[in-house]
């Protein structure tokens, strides 16, 4: 069942099944080394992020010998003996260890890995990359077994058009099993029954984060009604209250509306408030929390990834390649944060990390032109979903805003509606000037989806009620940590709760 399953799932959308060919040997960026036969592109951006050079863990102040100079004249012979053994242990055990590295990054490394070479420019976009060929060359030949050692298997199994099995015919292709928090109009087969639930963990995070915000709420509410009835004075001093909390004067507004409409002249308790306030939020996220809807029929469905440095566009990436690629999808990434030698190679480590292609340029290489080549070869290589990375910015900073919108431009050469995604990530330890990032990135990439980050942190989330309540974007995830699994459907009831200090 699961068996059949994966093959549904690997085999959807795909013109041809494929044949497994063993993988080629992918030189990571860092890695790159002149004499390995390399595909076009790996040796000549492998030199260009050579400087790091740091040969492959060797570990060599590690190794028993230096020690072991020392002890042979300090120490009397029977330590000597010991302290040698000690260190032939040690080395076998260091031994062993890069053996396992060795294992496991053979393992993860991806047969399709690509870095173009070249400045590509995108003033003279021609089809640009002599890579193209070779990619689809490469692809149709069967290279798509590298997509994952979880799959390889069951490609190898999976029937080609000239050996029907009965199995192929008994059962059609069907829409892959796409993750929490994504949809596509390709309908997709009955669901599988549910995991167990993770829920309260992530929520707990949720509220740890928003503790900031909804504990100064509840304690100056709380303060606010201890003894009072509602009246004008108390309702304007909460709706201070909301404003401060960054909910904005929209949200603020409802929340003491409805509280003057239910309780005006009686008591009211600080339970009261939060429940209308939580009521309310969520009235205002509601039409928001959407999942991220990918149509595969564009192959690759374009998702540009824009905003202000820090942000969390990078990590974002690839905790979106993870829930991707981890459902059958074929992914790739493109670093187009071409300012940052860091943010390629951070990347590249989720690329291989989530099995996703990579395709990278140079530092300082014109950032459109890496998005065009990325996606001619995502075409060539029938990805499901492209993702590209940009560089952090500024929302003031009319250059690098101008080459943004460079970016969008450039992408549209090769299909008038791509990007079709385009996610603009939010720091939610920030404030008020969140508001003005998106307005902004609105208005210059055509952000038409949030996913605010970093809401298990020191969270100042209620930016978000004001920017759900102004943009009316959809806000498709939250980020609850730093790690590969850390990115959660929004919700929009759980958010509200959270802000307000409800349980759950
Ligand atoms: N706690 C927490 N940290 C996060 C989250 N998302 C990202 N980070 C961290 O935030 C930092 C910045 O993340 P990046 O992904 O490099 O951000 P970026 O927007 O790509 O950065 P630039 O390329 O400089 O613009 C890193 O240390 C991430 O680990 C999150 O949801 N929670």
């Amino acid at each position: 069942m699961a068996l059949s399953f994966i093959k549904k799932v690997f085999t959807f959308g795909r013109e041809k099944p494929v044949e497994e060919q063993a993988p080629e040997e992918t030189t990571p960026v860092e890695a790159a080394v002149p004499e390995q036969e390399a595909p076009v592109a790996e040796s000549s951006v492998g030199s260009e992020f050579a400087e790091p050079a740091s040969p492959p863990s060797v570990r060599s102040g590690h190794l028993p010998h230096e020690g072991g100079d020392r002890l042979e004249s300090e120490a009397p012979a029977a330590q000597k003996e010991q302290a040698d053994e000690q260190a032939e242990d040690d080395l076998r055990a260091e031994l062993n260890a890069q053996e396992i590295e060795a294992e496991e990054a053979s393992s993860s490394e991806h047969p399709l890995a690509i870095e173009v070479s070249g400045e590509p420019d995108a003033t003279a976009i021609e089809p640009i990359s002599p890579l193209v060929g070779e990619m689809s060359d490469r692809t149709e030949g069967g290279d798509e077994a590298s997509v994952g050692s979880e799959f390889s298997s069951e490609i190898t199994e999976a029937p080609t058009d000239s050996e029907p099995s009965s199995e192929n015919t008994e059962t059609p292709a069907v829409a892959p099993m796409l993750p929490k928090g994504f949809s596509t109009a390709v309908s997709a087969p009955a669901p599988a029954p549910e995991a167990p639930k993770q829920k309260l963990s992530w929520f707990q995070r949720l509220r740890a984060g928003l503790a900031r915000t909804s504990s100064q709420l509840t304690g100056q509410i709380t303060a606010l009604f201890t003894k009072r009835k509602l009246d004008d004075q108390t309702l304007q001093d909460l709706e201070d209250l909301l404003i401060q909390a960054d909910l904005g004067v929209e949200t603020a507004m409802r929340v003491t509306d409805t509280l003057a409409s239910e309780r005006y002249g009686k008591d009211v308790t600080g339970e009261d408030v939060s429940r209308i306030m939580a009521q309310e939020i969520a009235k205002v996220l509601k039409p928001v929390a959407k999942p991220l809807q990918l149509d595969l029929s564009h192959k690759p469905h374009v998702i540009l990834i824009v905003g202000v440095n820090g942000t969390g566009k990078t990590t974002t990436i690839g905790k979106l390649a993870a829930k991707l690629s981890g459902a059958g999808l074929k992914v790739m990434v493109a670093a187009g944060d071409t300012f940052r030698a860091a943010a390629i190679e951070q990347l590249k480590i989720w690329a291989d990390r989530t099995k996703s292609e990579f395709i990278g340029t140079k530092l300082g290489a014109d950032a459109a032109g890496l998005a065009f080549d990325a996606f001619q070869q995502a075409k060539a290589s029938k990805s499901d979903v492209l993702i590209i990375d940009t560089a952090g910015r500024l929302q003031n900073k009319a250059e690098l805003m101008a080459e943004l919108e460079k970016i969008v431009r450039v992408l549209g050469k090769l299909d008038p509606d791509a990007p079709h995604t385009v996610l603009q990530t939010l720091d939610a330890t920030t404030g008020q000037n969140a508001l003005n990032q998106v307005e902004i990135f609105r208005n210059v990439a055509g952000v038409n989806g949030l996913i605010m980050t970093k809401l298990d942190g020191t969270a100042r989330g209620g930016i978000l009620v004001a920017i759900s309540a102004k943009h009316k974007l959809p806000v498709y995830f939250i980020g609850v940590g730093e790690g590969v699994d850390d990115l959660e459907p929004f919700e929009a009831e759980d958010f509200a709760h959270a802000i307000a200090g409800i349980g759950q």
